[in-house]
């Protein structure tokens, strides 16, 4: 006689984990060239032959002054950009040439961030049961998350989710996804892997208007962040970085025209208004409030953590003045606008990865919150709870 058949609710209890989704490891890669923000206004107008449009070189020389970024990598570089002149001018159909080189180039950075994130965690790749893949770069089936699972190596029956065009929130929103997938499906070891490569955007100058693209070279980078996500860790070998206590995505009233990205002939068009920094500052402190409400967490701003996308310098500085944080609590935020500029989605995993080499000295906050903005507006929040090897680090 076989025991009583399982009822589809304990069959569902069985199968979902009995942990939160933890950050299991990370890694980050950056194509190899890179440029300082003092060349950079020189280098744009002289190779998109620009340079009789010396009021926006000054503009731009402003912005990349008041930028608070030292350095960007780009993998468009000047050799590429010879080969494709017709680049530098939006008006000529050059998406075609743009798809074929970032469907190359966006699977082979996010392999090489993957790589590193999969070293870290100490397991094999074959081990990997879901891909969720985020990019702005991408316009191609089977696409970049197709090509990355065959680089890495992954299962067959890996399972793949592509998030596109979700601009600088995607990988706040790839993370979130995630964590789902971890907790409701046991054993599960998701891969999120987030590439952007600004050469899907890149243009000259224009004479006439043009000023979100001067902003877009002042700021914006290219780079790769990889995040292993997973419930109930096997020790020894795999050991938590962070776990995802509460998730949740808020959409700013009538913001829809603040940030937007479309796919034309010539590339990507984006807009960003110079409100961003002011309705994101108007914003965080409610979605702040009704996450730790959720956990029934008291939370003091100054007593945790901080990994915000930094999405420009006076962003940064609008959240520090609102929230009144003592100084050195985005600081993980400022080294990495410093060393890499915004990359769009991909930037908040480099935050993580930043925050967790900081040094604790005495002790490090146990509670803290990663927040990514994007189009919409839409504000991604995770609270995150530090593990305990990270904290004592
Ligand atoms: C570093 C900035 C740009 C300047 O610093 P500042 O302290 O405001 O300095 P100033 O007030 O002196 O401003 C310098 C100049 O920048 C100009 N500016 C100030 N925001 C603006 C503005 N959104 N537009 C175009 N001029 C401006 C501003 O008008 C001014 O021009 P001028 O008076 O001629 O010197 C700062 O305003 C800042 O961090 N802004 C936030 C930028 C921002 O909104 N980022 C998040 C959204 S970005 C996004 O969604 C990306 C999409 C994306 C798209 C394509 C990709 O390839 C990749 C990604």
């Amino acid at each position: 006689m076989g025991s009583a058949p399982a009822t589809v609710r304990e069959i569902r209890r069985a199968q979902r984990a009995d942990g939160p989704a933890a950050v299991l490891a990370i890694g980050t890669a950056n194509p190899p060239t890179s440029m300082t923000q003092d060349e950079y206004p020189d280098y744009y107008f002289r190779v998109t032959n620009s340079e009789h449009l010396t009021e926006l070189k000054h503009k731009l020389t402003r912005i990349c002054k008041r930028s608070g970024i030292e350095k960007r990598h780009v993998h468009l570089n000047e050799d590429l950009l010879a080969a494709h002149p017709d680049f530098t001018d939006r008006s000529l159909p050059s998406l075609d040439a743009r798809v074929d080189l970032s469907s190359a180039a966006v699977p082979e950075l996010a392999a090489s961030a993957a790589a590193r994130a999969i070293a870290e965690w100490g397991r094999p790749a074959m081990d990997i049961t879901h891909l969720v893949f985020s990019t702005y770069s991408g316009f191609r089936a089977p696409s970049a998350d197709l090509r990355l699972a065959s680089l890495l190596g992954l299962r067959p029956t890996v399972n793949r989710t592509i998030l596109s065009l979700n601009g600088c929130s995607g990988g706040g929103r790839a993370l979130q996804i995630a964590k789902e997938l971890a907790e409701n499906n046991r054993g599960a070891r998701v891969l999120v892997a987030c590439a952007e490569l600004t050469l899907i955007a890149f243009y000259g100058p224009e004479e006439e208007g043009g000023l979100d693209n001067i902003l877009g070279n002042g700021i914006f980078g290219d780079g790769s962040g990889a995040v292993i996500v997973g419930a109930d860790p096997v020790g020894p070998v795999e050991r938590p970085l962070f776990e995802m206590a509460f998730a949740s995505q808020t959409t700013v009233p009538d913001t829809e025209d603040a940030i937007t990205m479309q796919i034309m002939k010539g590339g990507l068009d984006f807009r960003v208004s110079a409100q961003v920094p002011r309705l994101l500052g108007c914003n965080i402190e409610r979605c702040l409030i009704e996450a730790f409400e959720e956990l029934a967490v008291r939370a003091e701003w100054n007593d945790l953590f901080y990994a915000i996308h930094p999405g420009g310098r006076a962003i940064l500085d609008h959240i520090d003045g609102l929230l009144g944080l003592d100084a050195g609590k985005l600081a993980a935020s400022r080294k990495v606008l410093s060393e890499f500029g915004n990359m769009s989605g991909t930037t908040v995993i480099f935050v993580l990865d930043e925050l967790r080499r900081q040094p604790k000295d005495g002790g490090a906050p146990e509670w803290g919150v990663m927040m990514a903005f994007g189009p919409g507006i839409t504000i991604e929040t995770i609270v995150l709870h530090a593990a305990s090897s990270l904290q004592q680090n």
